[in-house]
């Protein structure tokens, strides 16, 4: 089953909500991980479940980056805060980095976001 990590910072936390509602039907046929706290927020405003890793700033990127070396993640929305500096932005920059190492497609923002949505559905009808 097509596997899609869902990430948002605290300010794109809304955006990811909004993201998720629009394409609930989409996502529901997909296996989810996501972040702590986004994946906490998914599954109490959506009707979706989604398995949570730790939260981002303790590890909860690299515990992703781990499943996207290990080939788990077919494709990766990481909705990042553009005007905050993150504690974290060294996990962040690897999860980034090991995402093009494994030619994983990953979105930073809403629109693209509903690119690699719209194309993992795509792959998933096709297969
Ligand atoms: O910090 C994050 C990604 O870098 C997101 O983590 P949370 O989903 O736990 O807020």
């Amino acid at each position: 089953m097509t596997r899609v990590a869902l990430i948002a910072h605290d300010d794109e936390k809304p955006t990811m909500i909004d993201l998720v509602e629009e394409y609930e039907a989409v996502l529901s046929q997909f296996d989810l991980v996501a972040t702590g706290t986004t994946g906490q927020r998914i599954r109490t405003e959506t009707g979706l479940d989604v398995e949570r890793k730790e939260s981002g700033p303790v590890g909860g990127d690299t515990q992703i980056g781990a499943e996207v070396v290990d080939g788990e993640v077919d494709g990766v929305v990481f909705l990042q805060d553009p005007m905050t500096a993150q504690p974290h932005e060294p996990d962040i920059g690897a999860l980034v980095r090991i995402c093009d190492v494994h030619d994983v497609p990953l979105a930073t923002c809403r629109s693209a976001g509903e690119y690699v949505i719209e194309g993992l559905a795509r792959d998933a009808e096709e297969n």
